[in-house]
This record gives structure tokens, C-alpha cells and sequence, in this order.
């Protein structure tokens, strides 16, 4: 697990969706994470399907936000689960031991610690920047990495206003993936925006 994790926007056009989530593939994306927070049911299956073709065509992992019926429904390779989302320990025990289960942390190394003992596959901590898709109260500190490191076995992601500029010192503090939405999908050319992360990983896409 290094690399970009590219997280869709709340895009309901499938197929400028897909169009921009190929360029990235193309350009090196190593994860996607289907997050439409805007979706219903109907189209959250579309979408969830077209991705998973698609990530399965460039063998990439396809992992849902938040929605465990369909990552089940779809056989896609994971959830990623927040604080108000299914219990962690839950979702392992749905998914078995051969999955991804991703938890966010925010800026709580507890909470890191105990995703990990529950089965988490990766922590993410975040927002770190601002972002223009999610506020938050607390910004996490680049220093949590040094000290999430010391306990941590699992990959680090990072989230919120990712850059290539601005990610480079938190892979330099031991990130082991970028999550990006916006510095991707707002790009005109998600291709070049998706190699430019991948960059920071010695990846050419
Ligand atoms: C990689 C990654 N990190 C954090 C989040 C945020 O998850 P959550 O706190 O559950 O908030 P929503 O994304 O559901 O609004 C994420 N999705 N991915
Ligand atoms: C889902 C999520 N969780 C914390 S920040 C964020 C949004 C990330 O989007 P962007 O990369 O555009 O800031
Ligand atoms: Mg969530």
C-alpha cells in the first residue's frame, strides 16, 4: 500500500466519473475509494459497478466508502469506515481476513491504535489542509506521524487539501499513501495531476 488513493468526488455524471477516474489510473493511481455522498441507492450500484470493471481492468483496488451492503453486493476489495460508520471489528468479521478495511483516525492516535487491534487494514489521519469537500474542526499536526509511527504496523494514509507540495513532508514523516479528491479531480488533466502524486512514491504512471 503506497501511492496515490484517489477518492471520487460527488460526481452523479458516471461517465465523466469514469472518464476522469481512467486518467488517473492511466497516470498512476495505486487505490480508489468510491465515495459519492450525493448518491442514491440506484445510482451508487452504477457507479459502484462501473469502477470496479474499470480498477479491475488496471488492477487496481476498488474500496467503498462508508456503505458495507455494497461492497458486499459488488465483491469490491474493501470499505473505508469513519466514527459514525459501521464498528470495525464488525466489518472484518463481514468481509474476512482477505480484505481492506480502512479506518479514518482523524487526529486521534487512539483511535489509530485501536483500529489496528480491531483488524484495520490501513489508518487514515486527516484533514490536514483545507479542503474544499470536507471542513473540520480539529487540523491534524504533521508531527502526528512521528509519534503514530512508533506504534503503528499497518500503512498511513493521509487526507484533506493533499498537493503534491504540500504531501511531500508527510510521506518524508512516514505516510504511506496520499488520499486525493479535488488536486485530482479538479484538475483539467487528472492523468498528469494523478503522476505528479505518484512521483512522490518514485511510481511512474
Ligand atoms: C482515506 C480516507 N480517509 C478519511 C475519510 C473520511 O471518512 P469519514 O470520516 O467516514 O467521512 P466521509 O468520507 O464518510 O464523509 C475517507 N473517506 N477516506
Ligand atoms: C473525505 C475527507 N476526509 C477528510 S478530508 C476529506 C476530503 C478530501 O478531499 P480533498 O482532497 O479535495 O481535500
Ligand atoms: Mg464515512
Amino acid at each position: 500500500m503506497r501511492g496515490l488513493y484517489l477518492v471520487t468526488p460527488n460526481w452523479n455524471d458516471t461517465d465523466r466519473l469514469l472518464a476522469a477516474t481512467e486518467a488517473a489510473l492511466r497516470g498512476g493511481a495505486a487505490m480508489v475509494q468510491y465515495r459519492n455522498k450525493e448518491a442514491d441507492d440506484a445510482l451508487r450500484r452504477e457507479q459502484g459497478a462501473a469502477l470496479l470493471a474499470l480498477c479491475r481492468r488496471h488492477r487496481r483496488p476498488l474500496v467503498i466508502n462508508d456503505h458495507m451492503d455494497l461492497c458486499l453486493r459488488l465483491d469490491a476489495e474493501g470499505v473505508h469506515l469513519g466514527a459514525s460508520d459501521l464498528a470495525l471489528a464488525d466489518a472484518r468479521a463481514l468481509l474476512g481476513p482477505g480484505k481492506i478495511v480502512g479506518a479514518s483516525c482523524y487526529g486521534d492516535p487512539g483511535l489509530a491504535q485501536a483500529a489496528q487491534v480491531a483488524g484495520a487494514t490501513y489508518v487514515a489521519f486527516g484533514g490536514f489542509y483545507p479542503s474544499l469537500v470536507k471542513k473540520y474542526d480539529f487540523v491534524t499536526p504533521p508531527s502526528l506521524l512521528e509519534a503514530a509511527r512508533t506504534f503503528l504496523t499497518v500503512p498511513i494514509v493521509v487526507i484533506g487539501g493533499m498537493t503534491p507540495a504540500n504531501a511531500a513532508p508527510l510521506v518524508a514523516r512516514g505516510a504511506g499513501m496520499v488520499a486525493a479528491i479535488t488536486a485530482v479531480y479538479g484538475d483539467p488533466e487528472p492523468e498528469e495531476a494523478a503522476r505528479r502524486f505518484a512521483a512522490l512514491f518514485g511510481v511512474a504512471g
